[in-house]
């Protein structure tokens, strides 16, 4: 793991901040996502205070028993992906993955062969009639569904930040970086609250559970904040060597989605990531017969449910063509989600 993964600071796209300082910002983050699809962030807008409180609602939510956590089950399938998850019912794969059990017309089973031995908690915008949210009543959880609204509009305005210096970082025209910003209300973005119980280092080393497989998220891009347990990996793509994500305080990583790939028309590549050991388990893997708990909190930052993608076309020019063609996010989802939950899987051979 040579490479360390660059730093922008996304400040200057806040109040005060000035177009010098942005365009500077704005050549990094081009040169970073163009080589790498990935990159840390610091200065996009959330505060310590409140990104600790996000990180204690977390935990206080998972802390709880689990016939509590139950009274706001997901669904069996994978739509409306809201609710609670858990531990080995959500299954993560790769696109590639997808792609090869559909050309072999698989049920999806071969996709879920590892178990993730994660929970998690999804919550999207009130505003979005397609995912409704399911929420903890407050009985169970004093405040719930309040606060975790907060923190979703809290992310919802960081990603506002960041779409604005990854719009300048592709030199996109008014009426383009205009275009995607509509195209991006905040109605599908996706807070998750992400818990990877402890667990025998050995099923972990061994394969025989994983915590998160090789993925790209589908979303036009993701940020994420991760305690200081460690574990998340991402590939250098001109290498394929995975790099790691060092936990630093008040730094998310931002990695881009399929969506950026096609809007960027593939300047930015879909960033393959993982969830591993963490760096002092594989330090010490002798006397870290457990490996620790973790908690991270990924926020993806989706185009409208209905919106068009499609290779914006100042980005087109040189090549003279688009690498990828038109696809509605609803169907893109549907198609990569298909599988990710049980419920799905037999409603649809049930339907074969
Ligand atoms: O837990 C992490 O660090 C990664 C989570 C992730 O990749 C995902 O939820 O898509
Ligand atoms: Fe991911």
């Amino acid at each position: 793991m040579a490479t360390h993964i660059p730093t922008v600071d996304l400040s200057c796209f806040g109040p005060g901040g000035s177009v010098e300082d942005q365009k500077a910002a704005a050549v990094k983050l081009h040169d970073a996502c163009s080589r790498f699809g990935f990159v840390n962030l610091r200065g996009i807008g959330i505060s310590s205070q409140r990104l600790d409180d996000a990180f204690a609602y977390s935990k206080r939510l998972f802390d709880l028993p689990l016939e509590d956590k139950l009274r706001a089950p997901h669904p069996p399938e994978a739509m409306p992906h809201r609710g609670y998850s858990h531990a080995g019912m959500e299954k993560v794969y790769s696109k590639a993955e997808r792609d090869a059990d559909a050309a072999s017309n698989g049920t999806g089973e071969a996709l879920r062969k590892t178990e993730d031995h994660k929970e998690s908690f999804e919550i999207g915008s009130e505003k979005n009639d397609f995912q409704p949210n399911i929420y903890l009543p407050d009985s169970i959880y004093p405040g719930f569904k309040q606060d975790g609204l907060r923190i979703y509009h809290d992310f919802h305005q960081a990603g506002c930040r960041i779409l604005d210096a990854l719009c300048m970082s592709l030199k996109l025209d008014p009426e383009e970086t205009a275009r995607l910003k509509q195209l991006h209300s905040g109605q599908n973005n996706q807070l998750r609250l992400l818990h990877y119980p402890p667990i025998e280092t050995q099923k972990l080393k061994s394969e025989v559970i994983g915590r998160m497989p090789p993925h790209q998220d589908w979303s036009s891009f993701t940020f994420l904040f991760q305690d200081s347990v460690g574990g998340l990996e991402l590939q250098d793509p001109g290498t394929k060597e995975y790099l790691r994500s060092i936990p630093e305080q008040g730094t998310c990583i931002l990695n881009v989605g399929d969506m950026l790939m096609r809007y960027s028309n593939g300047i930015y590549p879909s960033a393959m990531h993982r969830v591993t050991l963490p760096p002092s388990t594989v330090q010490d893997m002798e006397s870290d017969t457990i490996t620790k708990g973790r908690y991270a909190i990924p926020y993806f930052f989706a185009p409208d449910h209905e919106a068009l993608v499609e290779p914006m076309s100042s980005l087109c020019k040189g090549s003279g063509h688009l690498n990828y063609e038109a696809v509605r996010w609803c169907d893109y989802g549907e198609y990569m989600s298909r599988h990710m939950y049980k419920g799905t899987q037999e409603v649809s051979v049930e339907a074969n």
